[in-house]
């Protein structure tokens, strides 16, 4: 997720969104769906990863974002590798 919030958004809008984006993704993380949140170093951009039942679901997921019409996401799907032990 790389995250673009416009420079002219009035800084009130911004710190509540951004507060409540940080309530919803830890909401999701103590659920279990999003697994881990890693920050790209130097960049206002992160790395995801989401355990979800279906395509839907993450689409609702990412839709709810606080930041969600701020940012571009990439999704890339994942499976288990047949070679991982753990
Ligand atoms: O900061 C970000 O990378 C955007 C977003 C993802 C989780 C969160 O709290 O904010």
């Amino acid at each position: 997720m790389d995250v673009h919030i416009p420079r002219d958004l009035e800084e009130k809008v911004r710190v509540d969104t951004v507060a409540r984006e940080k309530e919803y993704a830890q909401e999701l993380q103590r659920e279990g769906r999003w697994l881990h949140l890693w920050r790209i170093v130097g960049q206002y951009s992160n790395i995801s990863i989401f355990d979800v039942e279906s395509a839907d679901e993450l689409h609702e997921l990412l839709w709810g974002l606080p930041l969600f019409p701020y940012m571009d996401i990439t999704i890339m799907p994942l499976t288990r590798h047949g070679s991982a032990i753990t």
